[in-house]
C-alpha cells in the first residue's frame, strides 16, 4: 500500500530538507534568521538540538519550500543532532572565515552527515560550503576565499560562497546556490533521496509543510 497521500492538488512546490552543519558559534542559526525573517542577532545563544523554519523561494518560475535545519554545532549536542540527518536533500557545510578550526573541521563534519544520513561517500550530494562572517576585519580574517575552493576541489564540493549573516550580504545567494546545486544533482539522478511535492505527505519524513517553525530543543546562554 502506498504510504503518499494526496492533500491539496492546487499547490505544487517542492519541498527540500536543508540541514545547516558547522561548529558551535560560526553562525549558523543567524544565517537561518537572517534568510527566513532578515533579522539578525548579535547575542544569538547556542543551539541545543535542532530548529527548523520553511521559507519559499522562486527560481525560474519555480517554487521551492526550503525546510531549513540549524543544528547544535557543539559536540555534547551530537546525539540530538545526528538523527535529523536521513532524508536531507541539500546539506550546507559552515564554517567562520575568522575561525581556522571551524574550517579545518569540514572534514568531520561532511563525515558525520554522511554517515549518520546512510549515504554513500561517492555519491554526488549536494554539498555547499559557506564561509559566514565575512564582515570581519582583515586582521581578524583566518581563511581565505581561495582556501576554501581549494578545499571544495579537493572533496568534491562543487558550489561554495561567503556570508555575512551580520550584514546580509550573500545569505539569500546561499540559500538559492544551493537549491540550484540541488537542481544540477537531480537532473544527474545521482543522489539518494529525492524531492517531493508540498501537495503529498510522505509519511516516512517526519515533516510536515503545516508546521511553519518548529523548535526540537531549545537555545542556552
Ligand atoms: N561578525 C559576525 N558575527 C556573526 C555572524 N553570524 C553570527 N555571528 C555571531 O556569532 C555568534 C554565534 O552565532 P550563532 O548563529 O548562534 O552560531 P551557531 O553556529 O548557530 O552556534 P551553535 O548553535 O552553538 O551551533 C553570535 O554572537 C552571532 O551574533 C556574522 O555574519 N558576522
Amino acid at each position: 500500500m502506498s504510504n503518499r497521500v494526496n492533500m491539496r492538488p492546487t499547490s505544487k512546490n517542492i519541498l527540500l530538507k536543508v540541514v545547516i552543519l558547522g561548529d558551535g558559534g560560526v553562525g549558523k542559526s543567524c544565517l537561518m534568521n537572517r534568510f527566513v525573517s532578515n533579522q539578525f542577532d548579535e547575542n544569538s545563544f547556542h543551539t541545543i538540538g535542532v530548529e527548523f523554519l520553511n521559507k519559499d523561494v522562486e527560481i525560474d518560475g519555480e517554487t521551492y519550500t526550503l525546510q531549513i535545519w540549524d543544528t547544535a554545532g557543539q559536540e555534547r549536542f551530537k546525539t540530538l543532532r545526528t538523527p535529523f540527518y536521513r532524508g536531507t536533500d541539500i546539506c550546507m557545510l559552515t564554517y567562520a572565515v575568522d575561525d581556522k578550526a571551524s574550517f579545518r573541521n569540514l572534514n568531520m563534519w561532511k563525515s558525520e552527515f554522511l554517515f549518520y544520513a546512510d549515504i554513500k561517500e561517492n555519491t554526488h550530494f549536494p554539498f555547499i560550503v559557506v564561509g559566514n562572517k565575512t564582515d570581519v576585519s582583515c586582521e581578524e580574517r583566518k581563511v581565505t576565499q581561495m582556501e576554501m575552493e581549494m578545499w571544495c576541489d579537493e572533496n568534491g564540493v562543487a558550489s561554495c560562497i561567503e556570508t555575512s549573516a551580520k550584514n546580509a550580504s550573500n545569505v539569500q545567494e546561499a540559500f538559492k546556490l544551493a537549491i540550484r546545486h540541488w537542481l544540477k544533482a537531480e537532473s544527474k539522478g545521482d543522489k539518494n533521496e529525492s524531492c517531493y511535492a508540498a501537495d503529498t505527505v510522505d509519511l516516512n519524513k517526519r515533516s510536515s509543510l503545516n508546521r511553519s517553525s518548529c523548535c526540537m530543543g531549545s537555545t542556552e546562554e
